[in-house]
């Protein structure tokens, strides 16, 4: 009988008898309508909650309020700003949530770092939950942001203080999934994006209305309303429902009623421009006096407080090695460095990992990946040593605690460029620093702007020379080194003069002032690379200089743009063509500068001039032609022997020989003779098969020769091992012998015997040896059998004897 196996520990035993079949019906309705109570009484909560709350809408008094808790806001969101230990309002989130909780329109606009986000997102929340909004209604609230960095990080806010909501919420920006963006966007009930991509879903995306949306955002609204997205922004706000509610928010905000009536704003409140609402009079001439922008007028123009300001002067030439010293004595501090360009802030952030300063680097600009953008935004967010190279996509908006430094390497454009990139230092009342760096040509404007607009006394500081360490020879080493270094450090020479070109302020971006070789070597540029637009500008230059003046001054349309700030603007930094700007709304046509005239003057079409040439252009094709004409040779290769001898390249030669024959058949007729070429394609064609033909043999002979001496190796070898065989198999016979006979080894050995026999006086000479031998190694008197090599008994009796006696 076989054994049954024993059941293991984790074995199924025999299964429990089935439990007598209850009827699950009544529990199961009795929990649905549990659940139905349960909601409906939530709900009733819920209502009364609305009621009790919108009742207390009309009493809010902003001057009243100290801490959170004295808003009527709803329970999650007071909840999540208790978890995250936002109690005090800010002054912008005092004075401006009540009025955004009553539906109204609102400019708002604070210093840098105040916290203008919790000032629209709390009203966001609450004005979906007042609304009873489920993530089946759609889109209730858009949030506008010029850069992706910003969206995501007002997500980020957004995720944290709406924990406790139960709405959806979406981060629309470019460089992210088109696809699952598409699928998700209308189960979304707040979108954050970037006007480029909330554009692009409009446009091709069936599923995204926007019908039901009723709050709109615009963060950093300055700049989501200024030139770069102009139309962008015109056409979004055409499919928005005329009547929802606004809010805007920026740290320099527009007012101009242009800008007012684009938006379609409902007599909206002004939060942080003092009493006065600005009038239209008002508006024109803060318009007037504004520096940058006809049009405009900024509400707040003002710097925290605990915010260090200082400038410098310095050729542009010296940019680098300052940088680099500043650096060196600053190793333990957070500093972001801002530049013109993506191309100079990947150059910097190349050239310093290079040099190795001693601190973390890191470069944040448009033309990075979105995911890197990301990884290197929360890096710097994490790092508390560390230095950023960064464009102006980092200037607005980006909260990163405890930046120690802020660092104007290249001129902001204007006062609020300035102000926004040194508001990513000091935020929330912390201290922090600002050293704005200016060239000589730079500085009397910057600063006498700097003065008027901000009444602001920023100190210079002179650098003791001595503090000064230069890199050049280092980076010079390193662009030697590395040729993708040097075609960066090309491209970064160039962006930076494109951007100083197409500045809108002439008076203050000067591109012909620029020592071009001096900043060429200060890049570690042996050779300047040529600039074709500043070539042109100075032959316009020359050219408006010889005609004669009309009476009237026309005015002169200078190359403008706004550099920096959003992605949109970075992501076209790619272009190559120094020239040609792909943005319709700014007009680059590249008329003659003339640096003293204002642009105030009339405007009048410049006449057009067709450009004569003064000297032809030489291009690569024409040298290469003439190349040609004088037979030179070009990348000739020469070969040499073992012995150091240049061996004739036959092809070459032959190219050579029918490029002479081509010249002077083509001095004989001109132009293309058919006949002539296919010929020599022929005879090209028959050298190289003739060649081909040879290369195969030489390489058969070879291959035959290597066959011939592996099959003599292996012949030898195999030889050695017969040889080899045989000797073992006499020894192997021999042992054998030896093991299975007598012991005759008593016997007199009869080799030595025979040749005693043979040669009598080998043998002597033997004996001699031998006596020898036992001399030199001292033996006893008693002696080995010379036959057996082993003790006869005689022996024996010797040893003991001679041990007796001693
Ligand atoms: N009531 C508050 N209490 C404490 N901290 C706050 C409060 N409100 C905001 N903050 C913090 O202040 C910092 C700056 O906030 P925020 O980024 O919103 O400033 P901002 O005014 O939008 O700045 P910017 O003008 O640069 O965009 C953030 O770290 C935020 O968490």
């Amino acid at each position: 009988m076989q054994k049954q196996k024993r059941k293991g520990p984790g074995r199924p035993g025999p299964r429990p008898p089935p439990k007598p079949a209850t009827n699950h019906k009544p529990n199961k309705q009795h929990n649905q309508k549990r659940a139905k109570e349960l909601s409906r009484s939530k709900l009733a909560a819920t209502e009364m909650e609305i009621q009790e709350l919108r009742a207390k809408y009309d009493e809010i008094d902003a001057n009243s309020i100290e801490r959170f808790a004295q808003f009527p806001l709803s329970q999650k969101t007071q909840k999540a700003l208790a978890e995250y230990k936002y109690t005090t309002p800010t002054e912008v989130q005092r004075q401006s949530i009540g009025h955004a909780l009553q539906g109204k329109d609102v400019l708002g606009a604070a210093i840098t770092g105040s916290g203008k986000t919790l000032a629209f997102l709390i009203p966001v929340l609450e004005h979906l939950y007042m609304n009873k909004w489920s993530r089946s209604d759609g889109v209730g609230a858009i949030i506008i942001s010029p850069t992706r960095e910003l969206a995501y990080q007002i997500f980020e806010t957004l995720k944290r203080i709406g924990k406790h909501h139960d709405f959806s919420a979406g981060l629309i920006i470019g460089g992210k999934n088109l696809k699952f963006e598409r699928t998700r966007m209308d189960q979304c009930n707040i979108l954050i994006c970037t006007p480029g991509r909330l554009l692009q879903h409009m446009d091709e995306n069936p599923l995204f209305n926007t019908t039901s949306m009723e709050m709109l955002v615009l963060d950093e609204a300055d700049r989501c309303l200024d030139m770069g997205f102009q139309k962008t922004l015109n056409s979004i706000i055409e499919n928005f429902p005329p009547d929802r509610q606004t809010l805007l928010f920026s740290a320099t905000q527009t007012n101009t009623l242009e800008d007012l009536a684009r938006l379609n704003l409902k007599d909206p409140v002004y939060v942080g421009y003092g009493a006065a609402k600005p009038t239209a009079a008002a508006a024109a001439a803060a318009a007037a006096a504004a520096d940058t922008k006809p049009g405009t007028s900024t509400a707040v123009l003002a710097l925290p407080e605990l915010l260090q300001q200082s400038y410098v002067v310095l050729p542009l030439e010296e940019k680098i090695t300052m940088l680099w010293s500043f650096i060196k004595n600053h190793l333990k501090q957070k500093i972001i460095v801002f530049v013109s360009s993506c191309k100079q802030a990947k150059y910097l952030y190349e050239i310093f990992c290079k040099l190795r300063p001693g601190v973390g680097l890191l470069a944040l600009y448009g033309s990075l990946h979105q995911d890197r953008r990301i990884a290197i935004y929360e890096d710097f967010l994490r790092k508390s040593h560390v230095v950023m190279f960064a464009t102006d996509v980092a200037s607005r908006g980006l909260d990163f605690p405890a930046v120690n430094w802020v660092l104007q390497l290249d001129c902001p454009e204007d006062v609020s460029q300035y102000i926004h990139r040194a508001g990513r230092s000091a935020r929330n009342k912390a201290r922090g620093e600002c050293l704005l760096v200016l060239t000589p040509s730079e500085e009397e404007h910057m600063i006498g702007t700097l003065r008027e607009q901000l009444h602001l006394d920023i100190r210079c500081v002179h650098i003791d020379p001595k503090k000064l360490f230069s890199p050049r020879v280092k980076i010079e080493a390193f662009l030697a080194q590395f040729p993708e270094l040097r075609a960066s450090a090309q491209r970064a020479f160039l962006a930076y003069l494109k951007s100083v070109f197409l500045m809108r302020n002439k008076r203050l971006f000067n591109v012909l002032s620029l020592d071009l070789d001096a900043y060429a070597q200060s890049l570690g540029l042996a050779v300047t690379p040529r600039v074709p637009f500043i070539e042109k500008l100075k032959w316009r230059q020359k050219q408006q200089a010889a005609q004669p003046q009309p009476e009237s001054v026309p005015e002169l349309r200078a190359p403008s743009r706004r550099f920096g700030g959003g992605d949109e603007e970075e992501e076209e930094e790619e272009a190559d063509d120094f020239i040609k700007i792909k943005r319709r709304d700014h007009d680059v046509e590249g008329a003659a500068v003339d640096l003293e005239l204002t642009l105030d003057a009339q405007v009048e079409e410049p006449e057009l001039v067709v450009p004569k040439r003064e000297k032809k252009l030489v291009t690569k094709a024409a040298l290469a032609k003439k190349a040609i004409k004088k037979n030179l040779q070009v990348n000739s290769k020469l070969k040499f022997d073992e012995d150091g001898q240049t061996l004739a390249d036959e092809r070459n030669q032959m190219k050579a020989l029918t490029a002479r024959e081509q010249q002077k058949q083509k001095d004989d007729d001109g132009g293309i003779n058919l006949m002539l070429s296919k010929a020599l394609l022929n005879e090209e064609d028959q050298y190289d098969k003739q060649r081909f033909r040879e290369l195969v043999k030489r390489r058969h002979k070879l291959q035959r020769e290597k066959l011939r001496k592996k099959a003599e190796q292996q012949q030898s070898d195999e030889e050695q091992a017969e040889e080899d065989d045989e000797e073992q198999q006499q020894q192997d016979e021999m042992e054998s012998e030896s093991e299975q006979s007598v012991d005759l080894s008593w016997l007199p050995d009869p080799d030595k015997l025979y040749k005693k026999r043979v040669n009598d006086e080998e043998e002597e000479a033997e004996e001699e040896e031998q006596e020898q031998e036992d001399e030199d190694e001292d033996e006893p008197a008693f002696k080995k059998s010379r036959i057996t090599d082993k003790l006869t008994l005689l022996d024996t009796e010797a040893i003991a004897a001679n041990l007796l006696a001693s």
